[in-house]
């Protein structure tokens, strides 16, 4: 029973880069996602495309089964891969095929995803819930072992994998990881009647499960991926063949054996291509021979099917992909070929050609058939590969082990060492960052102490501050208590200033109207009395007594009640004034004020008092000129009158004066005293202070200066020291010269002379005197050089001297002033070194002058004589000029110069003696 190629058309939505391209849509379905009753597809095709293809507008394709954008992966599998599939498990041998152009989804429809990952999905268990992209041959992994694990009665089963490519007539084993041997060679079988194809070396893996079977798959789509990146769009042009064999027991000694091949073709633009014919792309692997074969296959056998004949040749031999798909295309297996295109217009001549391969594949008739003897494998034969199968593996378990180390996949391996090399990388790139950070941390912990120490003196800065601001809020509170207290106490004193004003104008005018009343109440009495004494002297004389003594009550009460208001006025004001001093010091200002008004209230007290005497004195007048004939009358009342308001008016007008006066010199005084003991006080303190401050200073210039005297005291005594020194050194060198002169004299001027003057005496050599008195000569000469030589010596002390008496008057000079008794310094005595006489004037007063003078007696010597005292003179001089003065105040030393003197001067004096004897 012949049963044709089931032919399926897939066309996938527009992808990104078609849609880039705004490609339009060409390809016409009747459903989006699948249309069997209808299923064509209608290409509208422009003029200018029909080089290829007729020069039609559109063309319209039939084919089995139609699949949209729409169609998802389950359904396709449903419709077209489940009922092949339930053949192969019936014992057909059935094969898929996906063609179409590059990127139209044969892989998609095949595998899945081309991600190998998503292609397969991820499988954990004999029933595992594929993912939604996986292709047909996960889902017929799944699909097969699900259904021999629920078949109770195919538990004797055996299902084998192979995974074959085939990329430029090479045939490749993507199962086998030997690089050296996955190159396989095909050839046919030997047996009679068998077109059986046989791949030497072919790896065909046992699988237990669906999981086996995807490893097997994904293993392979990973090895054809790493060969697609290195040879450049590899995929694209080669062919892969996933093949499931199934192994059914039948009966007890046999085991039915039934294949599906699921078959993913190269790009099928490349048959397109080879229209050109181009050799060297031939050459090149460009062109693809076993596409190219199967077009012409499919062609012919549609031809074959057409023509209802069986003569035409089949070119299956041409290409090893038709050799390998020979019994599925024209075979005896059922098969589906799944032709993929692209909806877009840029893709059209692809689409087309595709088509028209697809519609022509329909027409090939293939023969399936089932339980041929081929198909029916010996149980032993298969044990016996399988226990092969098994040794092999244990081999290479064992060499493996022997191998003394892990052995693993090669790819593994290389995932193994790059991840190795990323992860040390990372771990150096993660050590210098620990390194920095460990810096960062170093130098933040140092920050932190430092911040620390910081905060610290914050803390005390802040709790110091926090006092201060207390201390100065407590100020601040005491002043505004004390301002408040001020306020108050200026307004009770101002309440007080007031009342006191009150008091002392109530007190003002109650005393005038008390004086003007009584003085009136004295007028009147005194007009009713002069007014009696003008009616009758004598009623006059006992009217004007009693009025008199009414004046006088009057003026008594008028008294009484005038000094009390002033005492209890004064009594007020003495009360009031008292406490004004003690608030005095606060307002200062108002003293002025208050000043004032009592100075003009003195003055206008005054002028009251002032205008009382003069009414006083006009109502004596008036007594005296208008009202009194009577002069005796008018002297006594006169005398009276006046003596009494007098004497009332001075006494209330000194009273009240005092008690000002008084009040306000006890107010002055009060004030005074304040002022004085304040001022005392403020000055005492300031000059405490300043004292204090200069007695600090004082105290401290006495510090440094004493220091400064110590200092100059021990150079002193150092610059003395060495002074000394000096003075003592060359002392005892004058004195051992001087010595040497009067030994050179003693011994060898003396003994010189004396010969001479032996000589002189025995040969009588008064006629040699020239000669003698050249030799003199030359001896005083000698004399000379010694004296100018102890002259120069003395010069030199002289100048030292100087120079330390200089020298000692700089450091007295630089002395900084002080006590008398501190100072360590005596004032140098002057220089003891003087220069020394003229040998002239020295020998005046020398004491050669008891000898007698050559010059001042030449004739009473002889020449000779004269010679010899001259000599005896010259080295007394000399002697008197080499008479140092005393330079060392050691006792010793002074007793060597006087002892050295006394000696020079006897041996002078013996010379002496001898010349003038
Ligand atoms: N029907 C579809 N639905 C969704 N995506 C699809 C479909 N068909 C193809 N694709 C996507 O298009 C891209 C190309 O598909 P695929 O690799 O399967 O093409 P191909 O025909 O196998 O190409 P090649 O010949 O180069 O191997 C893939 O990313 C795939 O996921």
């Amino acid at each position: 029973m012949s049963s044709n190629i089931q032919v399926v058309v897939r066309c996938r939505g527009r992808n990104s880069r078609e849609v880039t391209a705004k490609s339009p849509l060409i390809v016409d379905l009747p459903n989006d996602t699948y249309s069997v009753s209808n299923p064509t597809i209608t290409v509208n095709q422009d003029q200018q495309f029909s080089t290829f293809i007729n020069s039609m507008n559109s063309k319209t394709y039939t084919v089995d089964q139609v699949y949209g954008s729409q169609a998802d992966q389950s359904l396709l599998f449903d419709k077209v891969a489940m009922p092949l599939f339930n053949d192969f498990i019936n014992g057909f041998n059935v094969t898929i095929l996906a063609y179409g152009q590059t990127g139209t989804g044969k892989t998609y429809t095949m595998c899945g995803n081309c991600n190998t990952e998503d292609a397969v999905g991820k499988l954990e268990s004999y029933n595992p819930s594929l993912n939604e992209m996986a292709g047909i041959i996960p889902r017929t992994l799944n699909e097969l072992f699900k259904s021999l694990e629920s078949d109770s009665g195919a538990n004797d089963y055996v299902v084998k994998c192979s995974f074959i490519e085939l990329y430029n007539e090479d045939l490749k084993d993507l199962l086998n990881d030997d690089t050296d041997r996955n190159r396989l060679r095909m050839f046919e079988s030997k047996k009679p009647n068998s077109d059986t194809l046989i791949i030497q070396n072919l790896q065909e893996t046992y699988i237990n499960s669906a999981i086996d079977g995807l490893n097997i798959l994904r293993k392979g789509l990973i090895k054809r991926k790493t060969a697609s990146t290195k040879l450049n769009d590899v995929s694209s042009r080669s062919h892969t063949i996933f093949t499931v064999n199934l192994y059914k027991k039948q009966g007890n000694e046999f085991f039915k054996v039934s294949k599906m091949n699921l078959v993913d073709l190269a790009g099928s633009e490349n048959i397109n291509r080879s229209g050109a014919v181009n050799q060297r792309a031939k050459e090149a692997g460009l062109i693809n021979q076993s596409l190219l074969t199967l077009g012409r296959v499919i062609n012919s056998l549609s031809d074959r099917s057409l023509s209802a004949s069986n003569t035409s040749h089949i070119p299956y031999r041409e290409s090893k992909l038709t050799r390998l798909l020979q019994d599925s295309i024209g075979g005896q297996t059922k098969t589906a070929l799944i032709a993929t295109i692209s909806p877009a217009k840029i893709n059209l001549e692809e689409t087309v050609s595709t088509l028209e391969y697809a519609s022509r594949a329909k027409n090939i008739q293939n023969k399936p058939q089932l339980g041929q003897d081929c198909d029916l494998m010996l149980k032993k034969i298969l044990l016996k590969d399988m226990s092969k199968e098994i040794t092999k593996l244990n081999k290479d378990l064992i060499a493996t082990r022997n191998k003394n180390g892990i052995w693993m996949d090669e790819n593994n391996y290389n995932t193994l060492i790059e991840n190795n090399d990323l992860i040390k990388a990372e771990l150096k790139e993660s050590n210098s960052i620990i390194n920095g950070l460990n810096m960062k941390i170093s130098q933040l912990s140092n920050l932190k102490k430092t911040t620390e120490l910081n905060n610290k003196n914050y803390k005390s800065k802040i709790n110091e501050y926090q006092l201060k601001i207390k201390s100065l809020e407590n100020i601040e509170t005491n002043n505004k208590k004390q301002i408040s207290d001020n306020d108050t106490m200026i307004s009770t004193l101002n309440d007080k200033l007031f009342k006191l004003n009150e008091n002392y104008k109530s007190s003002k005018l109650q005393l005038t109207q008390l004086i003007n009343n009584s003085l009136n109440d004295s007028i009147s009495q005194i007009e009713n009395v002069v007014t009696d004494l003008n009616n009758s002297k004598e009623s006059q004389n006992n009217s004007l007594n009693a009025s008199i003594k009414s004046i006088q009550n009057n003026l008594q009460t008028c008294k009484n009640s005038l000094s009390e208001t002033i005492a209890s006025t004064n009594t007020e004001l003495s009360q009031s004034i008292d406490k004004i001093p003690k608030m005095m010091s606060d307002i200062n200002s108002n003293f002025h004020d208050f000043n004032g008004i009592v100075s003009d209230n003195e003055s206008k007290i005054k002028a009251s008092m002032s205008d009382l005497k003069i009414a006083n004195d006009k109502f004596s007048g008036y007594i005296t000129e208008e009202h009194l004939d009577s002069q005796a009358l008018n002297n006594v009342i006169n005398q009276i009158v006046s003596e009494r308001v007098n004497e009332q008016l001075s006494s209330i007008k000194s009273n009240m004066l005092n008690k000002f006066s008084k009040l306000l010199d006890d107010t002055h005084l009060k004030h005074e005293s304040l002022f004085k003991d304040s001022v005392n006080e403020v000055s005492s303190k300031f000059i405490n202070l300043e004292r204090n401050t200069l007695l600090e200073r004082q105290s401290n210039w006495f510090h440094e200066s004493e220091k400064f005297y110590n200092s100059i005291d021990k150079d002193a005594t150092s610059f003395k020291k060495q002074y000394h020194d000096f003075n003592d050194e060359n002392s005892h060198k004058l004195s051992t010269t001087t010595n040497n002169i009067s030994s050179l004299i003693t011994n060898t001027i003396n003994p010189n002379l004396a010969k001479i003057n032996q000589i002189i005496d025995k040969n009588n050599l008064s006629d040699d005197m020239p000669k003698l008195k050249s030799i003199s000569d030359l001896i005083i000469k000698k004399d000379d050089r010694v004296c100018e030589s102890l002259n120069h010596v003395n010069q030199n002390l002289n100048s030292l001297q100087y120079d330390i008496t200089s020298n000692e008057a700089n450091v007295i000079m630089k002395s900084p002033v002080r006590s008398p008794n501190k100072s360590p310094i005596k004032h140098t005595k002057p220089s003891p070194f003087k220069q020394l006489n003229s040998p002239t004037k020295e020998s005046s007063s020398s004491p050669s002058k008891r000898l007698p003078s050559a010059k001042s007696s030449p004739s009473k010597k002889s020449p000779l004589k004269r010679q010899s005292s001259s000599i005896a003179l010259s080295v007394n001089t000399d002697l008197q000029r080499t008479k140092i003065p005393q330079l060392s105040r050691s006792n010793s030393d002074k007793e060597n110069v006087s002892a050295a003197a006394f000696k020079r001067r006897r041996i002078i004096h013996d010379v002496n003696t001898t010349l003038n004897k």
